[in-house]
């Protein structure tokens, strides 16, 4: 028998892919509701009723009031909002983190799916701090650029409008609301600098940490944690060699994610990069493959 899943918010960005993703598997019956009662308390809670599997797509005061709004019910949840992802009664669904992942995201009732930006940072730096090759409290710096989409319907309104610029740097007053994420499944103590930046391309994501090589820091000692940590995971990739050029837009339209070391041992500097699709392993491709996870189907179906 087909699973229900509701897609709350199906007509933004994220849940518009995550649909796009499903509507075409025989093993999932989408429930909809009328698009102009798409607000409605009560058209929602019916919705929910109906979901063996809810997905929110929401900003984040939509999606508390969407928990609330199914709190008696069986229905489990998936939520792409920032609302949860540091609540400890909820999973985070990053399946490739830790040993442990999976079995929390297979067995949970509600599932916080991870921020784009935070998976390309986490990636890097979990591994990293769980290999002892950067310190919880060491002082470290996340720079990252992502295409317009990660702003939502509105920055893609702005940019499809045409009166946006080609490029900005954002975010630098140090308060954005991806920190205690990032801290939290990093394993960092220390609040790292983040100076993000949006550029005239509609998704795709670069993220990365520059190192300097001290201690037990090499290239090669970096790429062995990540190429360890990773080994066995479909959607993860460490090590290819994209080049000099590093293009942000290189995996749109797969959940993949690639991990790659560069630098110069003899001058000790180096930058550990991601590339991922904001709206793929960034978001949608994520919160399928969670969705997945849940069902206890394959992870890769429909991705
Ligand atoms: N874009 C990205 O790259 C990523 C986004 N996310 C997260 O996903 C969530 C959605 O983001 P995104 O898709 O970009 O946002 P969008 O602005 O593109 O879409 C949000 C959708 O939610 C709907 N909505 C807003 N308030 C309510 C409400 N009270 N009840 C029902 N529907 C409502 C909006 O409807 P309407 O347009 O009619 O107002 C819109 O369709 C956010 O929490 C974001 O942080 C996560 C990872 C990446
Ligand atoms: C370009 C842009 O504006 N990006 C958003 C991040 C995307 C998003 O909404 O956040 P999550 O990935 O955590 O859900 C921002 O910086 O707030």
């Amino acid at each position: 028998m087909a699973h229900s899943v509701f897609i709350d918010g199906e007509a933004g960005t994220t849940g518009l892919q995550i649909r796009e993703r499903l509507e075409t598997r025989d093993d999932i019956r989408l429930v909809q509701i009328d698009p102009a009662r798409r607000k409605d308390a009560d058209a929602r809670r019916a919705a929910f009723e109906q979901a063996d599997v809810a997905i929110l797509c929401l900003p984040d005061d939509a999606a508390r009031e969407a928990v609330a709004l199914a709190q008696d019910l069986d229905t489990r949840i998936i939520d792409a909002s920032t609302a949860y992802r540091t609540h400890p009664d909820w999973a985070y669904g990053f399946p490739e983190l830790n040993a442990d992942a999976r079995g929390r995201i297979a067995g949970a009732r509600r599932v916080s799916n991870p921020g784009c930006y935070p998976t390309g940072a986490i990636a890097i730096l979990a591994p990293l701090v769980a290999a002892g090759l950067v310190a919880p409290d060491e002082g470290v710096t996340i720079n990252a650029v992502s295409g317009y989409s990660g702003g939502g319907k509105a920055l893609i309104a702005e940019y499809e409008g045409g009166g946006a610029p080609a490029h900005f740097l954002y975010g630098l007053n140090q308060r954005h609301k991806h920190y205690p994420e990032i801290m939290a499944h990093a394993g960092l103590t220390r609040q790292p600098i983040f100076a993000p930046a949006v550029g005239n391309f509609a998704q795709g994501m670069a993220v990365q940490v520059p190192l300097f090589l001290t201690g037990g820091r090499t290239l090669a000692t970096l790429a062995e944690a990540l190429s360890d940590h990773y080994a066995g995971q479909r959607f993860i990739q460490v090590g290819d060699d994209p080049g000099a050029r590093i293009v942000p837009t290189d995996l749109n339209g797969t959940n993949r994610l690639r991990i790659t070391v560069q630098g110069d041992a003899q001058n000790g500097c180096a930058t550990v990069v991601v590339v991922l699709d904001n709206l793929g392993k960034g978001a949608s491709g994520a919160a399928v493959q969670n969705l997945n996870i849940m069902l206890g189907v394959d992870e890769g179906l429909g991705l």
